[in-house]
């Protein structure tokens, strides 16, 4: 028998490690809630997962089997699981960022102490960290040539779904449940008893069928206009997948297959655009070879400036940014319908992140770590990607002087303003011109059509200046 260690990959179907571990045996399928990641979790994504938890488990009851659950530390919980059933091998998905590398090694040295073979596979990417490099050998740190790689290496097709005889039966998982007090058969803790609070957002449904349903509708339209639409937030030109992604709801190959056919006989700008969705998947392989080879991101700048970088840090500057009151229309829709849906648009997550780092001169690990506690979708690779990019200390191939002007942005991706009067209720009824000129009115203009809006907090042309000259400080420009 083989014992199957689910983590970031909370599904049966397209999921090359099951496969690999009902190859030859039946398998015990196993979830750990491991306290050491919990740490580092935000009430959003705890509710996302206990969901789809749910449903796994309901996958696996159609399949006469069910779903071992333990709560612990893996690196004992996982040996003694497979002690207890006399496991030939434990298989797992790669998980990639620095802290879950570091407890699968443990994991693997305690299991090769008790003489049980491992084996872990790459699931969650097309393309393993290393397997796409420079003529050199080395890792990209630009997108544009990685992508060219990545799009034209082929692509496997999804994995099938076991079928039950290849999975360990109830009876089975009951007996280890009986024997290991820290495993039981299914049972999911509440989110109160893992020690979070219900979400104040309205959490993205959670779950293969959900996360099919989306790739479904989204194939079937918005993927052709994606790329002349995805930048404008209220015209719903994305797939709204990142969560399934990040928890493994859906696996990638049956996404990218969904794209394929999509692709199929059609030319031209339809073609295109779903290329250029296929692209934001590439983003999201890029970033996390980015992190595996380079674990230190999580805090440090990846680019090197020959000084500190002398961030501002203003703790009320930033507490209006996380409170969506910075009089920047655009910005303060984002920061609330992140906190509204736990979720945030990708243009305007580079417009307020751009804002955090470059008018409010805030060191990008704040918005990083306000992210990180706020959004379903929160990856480490991506999100810290996304922050460096933004704060020009990461990969971007632009220089520093990448500035977004908050008030262009929002007059060119939300001209109606709609997006801008969804989440900000005190505008609503304002033009979209007064919006976008919000900037530039009088305190008594204001005053007069929004009374309860404040005004900008920060002047943009000043702290543009401001932030360049921080950089070329850092630079150690004269
Ligand atoms: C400051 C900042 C923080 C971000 N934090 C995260 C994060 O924590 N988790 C996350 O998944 N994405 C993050 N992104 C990238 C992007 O904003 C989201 O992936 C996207 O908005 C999710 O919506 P979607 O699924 O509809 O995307 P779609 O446009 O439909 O894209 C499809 C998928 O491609 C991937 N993807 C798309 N854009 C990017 C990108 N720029 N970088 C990496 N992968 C991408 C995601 O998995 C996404 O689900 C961040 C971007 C920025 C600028």
């Amino acid at each position: 028998m083989d014992v199957f260690w689910h983590r970031r990959d909370l599904r049966v179907a397209d999921n090359r490690g099951l496969t690999t571990a009902t190859e030859d045996a039946p398998a015990i399928p196993v979830f750990v809630f491991d306290d050491e990641v919990l740490e580092h979790a935000g009430p959003p994504r705890v509710r996302y997962m206990l969901d789809a938890l749910e449903r796994l488990r309901a996958s696996y009851q159609t399949l006469e089997s069910d779903l071992l659950v333990g709560q612990g530390d893996p690196r004992t919980l996982i040996p003694s699981i497979a002690a207890e059933v006399g496991a030939d091998r434990v298989v797992w998905n790669e998980d990639y960022s620095g802290l879950a590398r570091e407890r699968d090694a443990e994991v693997r040295l305690a299991l090769d102490e008790s003489g049980v073979a491992r084996e872990s596979v790459h699931d969650a990417i097309f393309h393993q960290p290393g397997s796409i490099t420079t003529n050199a050998g080395d890792p990209y740190s630009v997108y544009t040539y990685f992508w060219k790689k990545w799009r034209d290496r082929e692509k496997p097709a999804p994995y099938p779904t076991p079928d039950a005889d290849s999975l360990a039966d109830a009876a089975t998982l009951e007996s280890v449940a009986e024997a290991i007090p820290e495993v039981t058969v299914g049972e999911l803790p509440s989110l109160s008893a893992l020690g979070f609070e219900d979400p104040a957002a309205d959490v993205v449904s959670a779950g293969p069928e959900a996360a099919r349903e989306r790739l479904t509708t989204f194939c079937e339209d918005a993927i052709y206009r994606y790329d002349e639409d995805r930048d404008y937030p209220v015209r719903s030109a994305t797939s709204r997948l990142s969560t399934d992604l990040k928890f493994g709801t859906i696996g990638i190959r049956e996404v990218y297959a969904a794209t394929a056919e999509a692709r199929e006989g059609v030319g031209g700008e339809r073609d295109e655009s779903v290329e250029s969705f296929q692209s934001q998947l590439a983003w999201r392989e890029f970033y996390t070879h980015v992190l595996r080879f380079n674990p230190h991101v999580v805090t440090e700048n990846y680019k090197e400036y020959e000084h500190d970088i002398e961030w501002r840090d203003d703790p009320d500057e930033l507490a209006a940014w996380k409170e969506g009151r910075t009089g920047y229309p655009i910005v303060d829709a984002g920061m609330r319908q992140l906190k509204q849906e736990a979720y945030m648009h990708n243009r305007v997550r580079m417009i307020v992140a751009s804002f955090l780092t470059k008018d409010l001169l805030c060191d990008w690990r704040h918005g990083y770590a306000h992210f990180r506690e706020y959004l379903s979708d929160h990856d480490t690779a991506n999100d810290n990607g996304g922050w460096q990019w933004a704060a020009s200390t990461g990969t971007d191939a632009q220089p520093y002087f990448r500035i977004f002007n908050p008030m262009t942005q929002g007059e060119r991706y939300d001209p109606d303003a709609e997006y801008i009067t969804q989440y900000v209720p005190e505008l609503e009824g304002v033009t979209a011109n007064t919006i976008h000129d919000w900037h530039e009115m009088s305190e008594m203009e204001r005053e007069r059509v929004a009374p309860d809006y404040p005004a900008p907090i920060v002047d943009h042309s000043e702290r543009r200046e401001m932030a360049l000259a921080m950089f070329e400080a850092a630079r150690g420009d004269d």
